[in-house]
């Protein structure tokens, strides 16, 4: 191994299984307890990295096979991904358990919020529309194969970058997506990249991750999610997971079928008419958020935002975990990366995906 190191994890505080291949991030591979995936831990440039996480300890191993990039900077590069300054027993014994009796069953198993690269993470995000983790995984993994640049082998997998907006909206076509089995998402995904170029070229940004932490640095969270929103295939749920895994907004509590029906079983949470006219005339000032909002799912959201405080958007990934744990096959079934079918033609639940389609059309 070229570039070896340990970085140093308090006991509990992060568990690798909980919160790499649980539906935050898409590209890591699991093999024999190893974790691989390619990241831009130097501006510029991606490299791959391994990880694997000593369950005694909690210590994670690194390693950087290709190349010798300096303990220090994977250390730093991998505190911020897994965001290692938020100590989350302090905030589960203090702010959630202390306001809301059902975090004594709900232990935090080391699930993190992770801070993405912002643009992948409003790519993935797009790809999860009526998608399951295996599936989203796979396009991910296609976006990078068939438009990333290569960055190199290890153990016989060649290893990709995840493309830029760039780098789509030159190279991709809404019918080569499609192709590849994204279904009615190639379109979002082109007109997104489309878009986003043009959207960095006025202001003169030319980097996705700078370009969204300036719009982040900015405008305050209901204008960026406006922003987002102007996206082709971007609701307030999608919005939402980039702000929050993307961009570091950790009271943002993204809303879907899952959370929505955990807040009507556990929490009785419900809205009065009154109270859904009260949060649309908030956003007389924000069209796109008017136009696209689901007021219910954005009165449950403020509900959870008020009662789990500053950290919301965590408190909502260990009950989204749970959730979907429970809803689902093991993580391991659900969640491995099929060596042969890294898509690079089309995939089977094409028929299925026209089948969406049609009833998204209908809606
Ligand atoms: N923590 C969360 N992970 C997610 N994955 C996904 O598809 N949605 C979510 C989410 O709302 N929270």
């Amino acid at each position: 191994m070229v570039g070896r190191g340990v970085l140093k994890v308090t006991s509990g505080e992060l568990r690798l299984e909980n919160v790499l291949q649980t539906g935050q991030a898409f590209r890591w591979i699991l093999e024999e307890g190893i974790y691989t995936t390619t990241m831009r831990i130097i501006p510029g440039k991606y490299s791959i990295i391994a990880l694997s996480q000593d369950l005694n300890t909690g210590c994670i191993t690194f390693d950087t096979p290709n190349e010798n990039i300096g303990i220090d900077t994977v250390q730093n590069h991998l505190r911020n991904y897994f965001r290692l300054e938020v100590d989350l027993h302090s905030i589960h014994q203090n702010q959630w358990l202390a306001k809301d009796q059902k975090f004594k069953m709900l232990e935090h198993k080391g699930i993190r919020i992770l801070g993405q690269e912002p643009w992948e993470t409003l790519v993935s995000f797009i790809c999860s529309s009526n998608n399951n983790i295996g599936r989203i995984s796979k396009m991910c993994h296609a976006l990078a194969q068939n438009f990333g640049d290569y960055i190199g082998k290890f153990q016989e997998r060649d290893y990709y970058s995840f493309p830029t907006s760039n780098q789509l909206a030159e190279n991709a076509t809404e019918s080569t997506l499609r192709d590849l089995g994204f279904g009615y998402r190639a379109k979002y995904i082109i007109e997104t990249a489309k878009k986003f170029v043009q959207a960095k070229q006025e202001v003169g940004v030319d980097n996705d991750t700078d370009f969204l932490q300036k719009i982040a640095k900015e405008k305050d969270y209901l204008e960026v999610r406006e922003f987002l929103m102007g996206f082709c295939g971007v609701g307030p749920k999608v919005a939402d997971c980039a702000c929050l895994m993307g961009l570091k907004m950790d009271e943002v509590v993204p809303i879907d079928v899952h959370v929505g029906r955990i807040a009507k079983r556990d929490y009785s949470i419900s809205a009065s008419k009154k109270e859904l006219q009260a949060i649309k005339s908030r956003y007389d000032q924000l069209p796109i958020t008017k136009k696209k909002i689901n007021l219910e799912l954005d009165f449950i959201r403020l509900k959870f935002v008020e009662l789990w405080g500053t950290h919301a958007g965590w408190a909502q990934g260990l009950l989204f975990f749970r959730e979907t744990e429970k809803n689902s096959n093991s993580p391991k079934k659900r969640t491995k990366l099929d060596e042969t079918t890294v898509i690079s033609k089309k995939l089977k639940f094409e028929e299925e995906e026209k089948l969406i389609e049609v009833e998204v059309k209908a809606e």
